[in-house]
């Protein structure tokens, strides 16, 4: 069962001399209210222990031996026993505590709220509580109130004195207790002070803690923040330092990385620098390998101009050759056997001629007079001419131009028509005592010259010029017709249509040739037809004057005019009449034009003014023995034997007389009645020069017997 007990937080002393004194526990105050000699009111704090034990009496012994408990207040018994009469225990718990309480316990028993009786265990009746006396003293030093209770035993011998005590120091006491009042009220209003202060203090206090607790949390917080910030700041300064490391790193990989690229850039510049060199060592032999290369391109082109050359100087021997081998279709091929046969071996009773190709001797082949100009062997020169001359009068056929009627590719003899006048030159001075040539044969030479000229100009495919013209190439027939020669001799020359560049012609007779070659062409080794024309000048002042032709150039081209014209006139010639010889003069002198420029065109100038001057001299004309009455062997048909009225040209080059040859065709025969050959075709071409000269040689030997 619970026992409630009150422990004292201050010990008290109490007096037991008076049966007055209450006791009463309320609001945790032990309140003593004592009657005796001081009647006042003490409160005092007390504890409240509970303990829990069957039996109640065991429990307080219990305590009391516990605590060692000095002083005990107990109740006697329950309080409705009480009665002013009480004075012993009742209560069995009492008894027991009485009992057994240890003697330095004193013991208060009280009943309703007074004081029964008192004692120790040895103190077993009442009278002994009565006997007993409390005294309280108050005593007190500067840290506060103490007060305590001495017990003054008030034994029963002692009493007297109390009373007398009491009586003489009453009113000291109640002095001494005013004053201690007072002293008290003091101190209570100081521990009143003291306690608000302490309040205040511990509000203080308690804020100060609260602060203090405020300010250890966030002193706490600011401590985990500061180690966060420290923590954080320890990690940026570990990143820093790892992000310097590794920028540190990088500095160092970096600048062995400058360090590597500046090695490579010096490489790199000393590689350029080498490969400039190079490339400028490259240029410097490009350009040397280019100005070789252009000199070898230079000559290549001259190895190309030479093997282009030497090619169509190969392909023109070939051709020559082969026109040696093979000849031209119109040209007889003769051997060897039969030029020494005809010539009785180059007899020199036969010889009728030197030049500088060879010499010429007269002959007869089927009864035709020939004339065969045979190669003098020393002449280097001879084979091209051999092969120009056969090329040129095997294929143009003009009653102006020597017959060629074959040749000897073997011994390079040409054979031709025999011309009974000689040549020109020899006619124009007279070789073996000939009479000289009339004013009107020199005219009709002069014509026949241009208009074989012209031909040779017009030619087709090409042009052709002469390029050697002169009196010694002018071959006079019986009837001092104009037969040009002499292809052979200089070079014959093709032009291209509009072209005047030509291959340069050999010179062989330069004493003979020179006066009647063309000073442009001397300067610029260019042959053109004005060179031809500058040589039909010369030959035409020539046959005005009788001159020769070094002469000619020497004295009188620059002295010769209109006024003095008849002291220059050849008088061999007979009476020129002085218009035509005046023309014939100008037309010279504008020929013989040291700037071609002002040379007049053959065609169209020159012919013009000789044209009109042919027909003029068409009388016949009394030249030398009776051989002149006899027509020229030319008008013969080859086949017939008689002059021709109808002359044509056949495949072979020889003229027949038409109906001859058309009745040799239609008889079965597809060759030539000349050569025997196979004829290229059997076309037959009239020969309308041939017809005219028989024409107008019947119309001069009216008496003539054919
Ligand atoms: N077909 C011919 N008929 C008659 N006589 C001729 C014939 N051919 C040449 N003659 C004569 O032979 C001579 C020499 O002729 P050739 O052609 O060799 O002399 P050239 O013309 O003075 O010489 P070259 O021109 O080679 O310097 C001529 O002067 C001429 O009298």
């Amino acid at each position: 069962m619970p026992l409630p007990m009150y422990f004292l937080q201050s010990p008290m002393m109490f007096s037991s001399n008076s049966n007055q004194d209450v006791f009463t526990v309320q609001d945790g105050l032990l309140n003593l209210i004592h009657f005796g000699i001081y009647g006042f009111i003490l409160k005092v704090h007390a504890d409240k222990v509970s303990i829990e034990m069957d039996d109640i009496g065991k429990g307080i012994i219990e305590l009391v031996y516990h605590y060692h408990i000095k002083k005990l207040v107990m109740g006697a018994a329950a309080n409705k026993h009480y009665s002013e009469e009480m004075m012993d225990l009742k209560s069995k718990k009492a008894k027991y505590v009485q009992l057994r309480v240890p003697r330095s316990c004193q013991i208060w028993y009280i009943c309703n709220g007074y004081l029964i009786c008192e004692g120790d265990s040895t103190c077993s009746t009442t009278n002994g509580y009565r006997d007993s006396a409390s005294f309280m003293q108050q005593k007190t030093d500067g840290s506060g109130l103490e007060l305590e209770l001495h017990e003054v035993s008030l034994s029963e011998e002692n009493s007297y004195n109390l009373d007398q005590l009491e009586e003489s120091s009453i009113d000291q006491l109640y002095c001494q207790l005013e004053c201690a009042m007072l002293e008290a009220e003091k101190f209570k209003k100081q521990a009143c002070e003291e306690s608000l202060r302490r309040g205040e203090a511990e509000k203080t206090a308690i804020k100060a803690v609260r602060r203090a607790t405020a300010l250890e949390s966030l002193y706490a917080k600011e401590l985990r923040c500061r180690k966060e910030i420290e923590g954080a700041l320890a990690r940026e300064k570990e990143h820093h330092q790892r992000t310097k490391n590794q920028r540190d790193e990088e500095r160092v990989i970096s600048m062995d990385q400058k360090l590597l690229q500046h090695i490579q850039v010096s490489k790199f510049d000393e590689k350029l620098k080498e490969m400039n060199d190079e490339r400028l060592s490259a240029v410097e032999q490009c350009k040397e390998y280019k100005s070789e290369r252009d000199k070898l391109q230079v000559e290549h082109d001259n190895v190309l101009k030479l093997a282009k050359e030497l090619e169509e100087e190969l392909s023109r021997k070939q051709e020559e050759e082969a026109s040696c081998s093979q000849m031209h279709p119109f040209l007889s091929d003769f051997s060897l056997v039969e030029i020494h046969e005809e010539t009785f071996n180059f007899d020199p009773l036969l010889r009728i001629g030197e030049g500088g190709y060879g010499s010429t001797y007269r002959a007869n082949l089927c009864h035709t007079p020939v004339a065969i100009k045979v190669l003098n062997p020393e002449t280097t020169q001879g084979r091209l001419e051999f092969q120009h001359e056969v090329e040129i009068l095997g294929k143009l056929r003009h009653p102006n131009l020597a017959i060629l009627i074959g040749a000897c590719s073997e011994a390079c003899a040409l054979v031709y028509e025999y011309l009974p006048n000689g040549s020109l030159e020899d006619r124009l001075n007279c070789k073996d005592n000939t009479a000289p040539l009339p004013w009107q044969a020199r005219i009709r030479i002069a014509t026949e010259l241009c208009s074989v000229l012209m031909f040779l100009h017009s030619s087709k495919p090409h042009g052709t010029v002469h390029g050697g013209v002169k009196p010694g190439n002018i071959l006079l027939d019986a009837n001092l017709g104009c037969k040009l020669s002499g292809f052979g001799i200089y070079r014959a020359l093709s032009l291209s249509e509009n072209s005047r560049t030509t291959i340069l012609p050999h010179v062989t007779d330069s004493m003979f040739t020179f006066p009647y070659l063309d000073p442009h062409f001397l300067e610029t080794r260019e042959l053109s037809p004005s060179s031809d024309t500058y040589s039909f000048g010369i030959i035409l002042l020539q046959l005005l004057t009788g001159k020769s032709g070094f002469r000619i150039i020497t004295e009188i081209i620059d002295e010769i005019n209109e006024t003095n014209l008849s002291s220059f006139l050849d008088p061999l010639a007979g009476d020129w009449p002085f218009v035509q010889a005046s023309q014939l003069a100008q037309l010279a002198l504008r020929c013989c034009a040291r700037n071609r420029s002002g040379r007049p065109d053959l065609a169209s100038d020159v012919w013009r003014v000789l044209e009109p001057m042919r027909t003029f001299c068409s009388e016949p004309v009394q030249f030398g023995s009776e051989e002149s009455e006899q027509p020229p062997s030319y008008f013969f048909c080859p086949i017939m034997q008689e002059v021709m009225q109808d002359p044509h040209v056949a495949a072979d080059g020889f003229t027949y007389e038409a109906e001859a040859l058309t009745g040799w065709l239609q008889s079965g025969h597809n060759t030539s009645p000349m050569t025997n050959l196979v004829l290229g075709h059997l076309n037959l071409v009239p020969n309308r020069s041939l017809r005219s000269a028989i024409q107008d040689w019947r119309q001069q030997h009216p008496n003539a017997i054919f």
